[in-house]
């Protein structure tokens, strides 16, 4: 993975977001927080009458309502700490990006030469030439050429890539360096629009919206907020009536101590570490909302070339069939590969070279080349004395033939089949209405992924193959890699209907694609990775990108998405939980305060009733930072079903919600009663 890999917190991003905690004390910042807007309102009241203790009438408790003040600032300011450590080491990545992202001289093609400008004056559709050594000058799509590129400013990978035009390797990003040779690149972002400047947007959370769930959890914790405080006006009347009297800071103490402060105060930096995880993986999301959906997939619809299988399809051998000669198909295959610019392509004219086979390129000069397919499976030429000739998936290769009128030779199927059910993919070729034999592309499944299924299952998520290739390999490679379940031959509009019967069903459905035939099923998915060496149709369908381009990682992603949500679910269950053990230190404490004989409630033995209102209020505060770590980081994950999740979450964070605090302020409680 990328060597931009950061370490969890450095010093300046401490400093930082203590700095930011004090700014985000902002009254208006504050209140898109609502929980926490109601502790703030309450430390300015009690400041209030601590300053002004005439005023206010509370000269005998001045010292007690200091110590609430202060306290209470702390709550806040801890929370606002959360959030701002969470946001630090994306906006430390953002200052590192905008590094990446000056002007720099781009050579425009204008008529028939080359003149220099500045990059910032390139728009969508302009062309520029980019030589070794280079920068690449915006975001773009390879038209002509092949160069090894260096990415390492957007992937932290140091390793160069080969982009080139045509197929899916062709889209390359600004700011990136060409190592080697010379390409042509189409313009394919106006400036500000830039994939560099999405990026830096996203990492400094400029667009951060709140997710659906972070909404629904926010109005809940609103609404319990609302609840507490009618509790606690109300309080004040009756007891005035029953002739208790109970102070302003006394009632407010109650107030912060009930309603959800520790999950309030974490909350939003729960949401952007979970986003920032998925970052530091060298993935890109869109929105939160796409990192949530991810951990409520119950569907994986999974490519068989390049996700599960390494993807380097090799031509290993030409197989004569109907009692040709090897050197005949050898040759139909290479002269249908002169300009086939797609790895199967190249590897077969590579295969010649090794074999040391001659053809005569000659033939294919002034020939129109007919360019690989998803959805015809071939790929060729038509030649210009009128041959047309043909390489692709057996099945569409045999029916091309037959429009022809061709036959088809008796040993094609068997020895299609042979390849097949070895995992390799069988590409038949064809010149006009006879077909000559079969090139075998050999692929291998990549180690590991039979262990990786089996978490998806134990996660309760289903996985899909879908595959060009014909049902023979299709199910091969499945057996050996361990999906549910696949699709063959299937077609790019075929994986939209997998994904649609899917959701139609009720369930989230995650994928990945490279390719522009992928756009539109990575937009209809839930949840759609898209490659970052893949086209640009793709990239802007998907709601994340890989910068690492590994398909697999989507995998990885869903089990970060559902540690999100556990995170949110665990915390909220413990906060909800440790709000209980606070009114039996607070409630009894309170009572006491007013009538004395109700020293039988002190069921936790706290030192005093005062030291008691402190100590939870202590308490209430610390378990904020306290809890930081585990908001960052995520609760511990492994895979098993939502359920059985769900119980063994709401016993850890349940009971230990109950549990910790009782422990915590009897503890404070003995430091505290030192001094009241
Ligand atoms: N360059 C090519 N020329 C001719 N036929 C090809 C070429 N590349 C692939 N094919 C054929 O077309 C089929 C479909 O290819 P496609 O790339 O759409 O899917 P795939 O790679 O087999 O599956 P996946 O969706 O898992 O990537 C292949 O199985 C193969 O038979
Ligand atoms: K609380
Ligand atoms: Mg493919």
């Amino acid at each position: 993975m990328g060597a931009n890999k950061k370490k969890l917190l450095t010093g300046d991003i401490v400093t930082n977001a203590i700095k930011d905690s004090f700014i985000k004390l902002n009254p208006v910042t504050m209140m898109k927080n609502p929980v926490m807007f109601v502790v703030e309102a309450g430390t300015i009241i009690v400041l209030l009458m601590t300053v002004f203790p005439g005023y206010f009438g509370t000269e005998e408790t001045v010292g007690f309502n200091l110590a609430v003040f202060l306290i209470l600032l702390f709550t806040v300011l801890f929370a606002n700490f959360a959030e701002a450590l969470a946001e630090g080491r994306g906006k430390a990545q953002a200052d590192s990006l905008k590094k990446s992202k000056k002007e720099i001289a781009a050579n425009k093609v204008v008529g028939g030469s080359v003149k220099q400008v500045p990059s910032t004056d390139l728009r969508k559709g302009d062309i520029v030439v980019v030589s070794q050594g280079e920068m690449i000058p915006g975001d773009g799509e390879v038209i002509e050429g092949l160069a090894s590129v260096d990415e390492s400013a957007i992937t932290g990978e140091s390793a160069p890539v080969i982009k080139e035009a045509g197929g899916d390797f062709s889209s390359v990003t600004g700011g990136t360096r060409v190592v080697s040779d010379k390409i042509k690149v189409k313009i394919t972002s106006d400036p500000g629009e830039s994939f560099i400047d999405r990026m830096i947007a996203l990492v400094e959370g400029a667009k951060r919206q709140k997710t659906p769930n972070e909404i629904a959890l926010n109005t809940l914790l609103t609404s319990l907020t609302i609840i507490f405080l009618i509790v606690v006006v109300t309080l004040a009347p009756i007891a005035g009536f029953l002739e208790i009297e109970l102070s302003v800071p006394v009632l407010i103490s109650l107030l912060v101590c009930l309603i959800p402060t520790t999950i309030g105060g974490l909350l939003s930096a729960i949401g952007i570490a979970g986003m920032d995880r998925v970052t530091q993986f060298n993935v890109l999301a869109m929105s939160g909302k796409a990192v949530e959906a991810s951990g409520d997939i119950n569907t994986m619809i999974l490519d068989k070339t390049g996700t599960i299988t390494f993807g380097n399809r090799m031509a290993s051998e030409f197989i004569p069939v109907g009692g040709e000669d090897t050197n005949a198909v050898a040759e139909w295959s290479a002269v249908s590969s002169v300009k086939d610019e797609t790895p199967e392509g190249r590897s077969v004219l590579e295969l010649m070279k090794k074999e040391e086979r001659t053809y005569s390129p000659a033939i294919a000069e002034g020939g129109e080349f007919i360019e690989f397919k998803a959805e015809t499976r071939m790929s060729g030429i038509d030649l210009l004395d009128g041959r047309k000739v043909r390489k692709g998936a057996v099945d569409a290769v045999r029916k091309w033939v037959e429009t022809q009128g061709g036959a088809i030779p008796s040993d094609l199927e068997a020895k299609g089949n042979a390849i097949a059910k070895e995992g390799g993919t069988p590409l038949a070729v064809a010149v006009d209405n006879k077909i000559f034999g079969l090139i075998y592309l050999k692929d291998t499944v990549k180690p590991g992924m039979k262990e990786r299924f089996d978490q998806l299952r134990k996660m309760g998520i289903k996985t899909i193959m879908c595959t060009g290739d014909n049902p023979l390999t299709a199910a091969t490679i499945a057996r050996e890699a361990g999906v549910d379940d696949f699709i063959a031959e299937s077609k790019p509009e075929d994986k939209i209907a997998v994904i649609r019967r899917e959701q139609a069903e009720g369930k989230l459905v995650a994928m990945t694609g490279d390719g522009t035939n992928d756009a539109p099923a990575l937009a209809q998915a839930d949840v759609g990775l898209a490659m970052n060496s893949g086209t640009v149709a793709a990239k802007e369908a998907a709601n994340m990108v890989d910068l690492d381009s590994d398909p697999s990682k989507i995998i990885e992603v869903v089990a970060i998405g559902k540690q999100l949500l556990m995170t949110r679910g665990a915390l909220t269950t413990f906060s909800i939980a440790n709000d209980v053990a606070k009114y039996f230190a607070i409630i009894p404490a309170m009572f006491t305060l007013a009538i004395p004989e109700m020293e039988a409630l002190n069921v936790m033995k706290l030192g005093s009733p005062l030291s008691s209102i402190l100590s939870a209020l202590v308490f209430n505060a610390i378990i904020i930072p306290l809890l930081i770590p585990l908001a960052m980081k995520g609760v511990a994950y492994r895979p098993m079903s939502s359920t059985k999740l769900l119980q063994r979450n709401i016993f850890i964070y349940g009971l230990g919600g109950i549990v910790v605090p009782f422990v915590g302020i009897k503890l404070i409680d003995l430091v505290v009663h030192m001094w009241i």
